[in-house]
């Protein structure tokens, strides 16, 4: 896979606002990606972790989540660039298409 770099302040730019329009805000004190997810139910919420995780692992590249009955929290970074790249601007959007399929 290709090297992954933390994105500069141009691509966060070009890259950000349509995750920040849906939720996905920056983390403070590390460099990362993170929103919270509800669904009607703990079915739709692991139907949900299903999906994303076997995308995830195709992509290898894996979300930091958390889950709680209809609750998902999710951070994306990348550890090989200690910090923000395009590969997790790419899994949050593949995230929403599979969120807004559930919800
Ligand atoms: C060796 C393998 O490419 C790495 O461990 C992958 C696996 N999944 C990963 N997931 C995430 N979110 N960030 C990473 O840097 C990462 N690295």
């Amino acid at each position: 896979m290709l090297l992954a770099h933390r994105l500069s302040a141009e691509e966060r730019d070009q890259l950000l606002p349509n995750l920040r329009a849906v939720g996905w805000n920056e983390l403070e004190g590390r460099d990362a990606i993170f929103k919270q997810f509800h669904f009607k139910d703990f079915n739709r919420a692991f139907g949900f972790m299903t999906r994303v995780a076997l995308q995830a692992e195709k992509l290898d590249h894996h979300p930091e989540w958390f889950n709680v009955y209809n609750k998902v929290h999710i951070t994306l970074s990348t550890h090989e660039c200690a910090g923000l790249s395009e590969r997790d601007i790419n899994l949050a959007s593949f995230i929403e298409q599979v969120a807004v399929s559930m919800t």
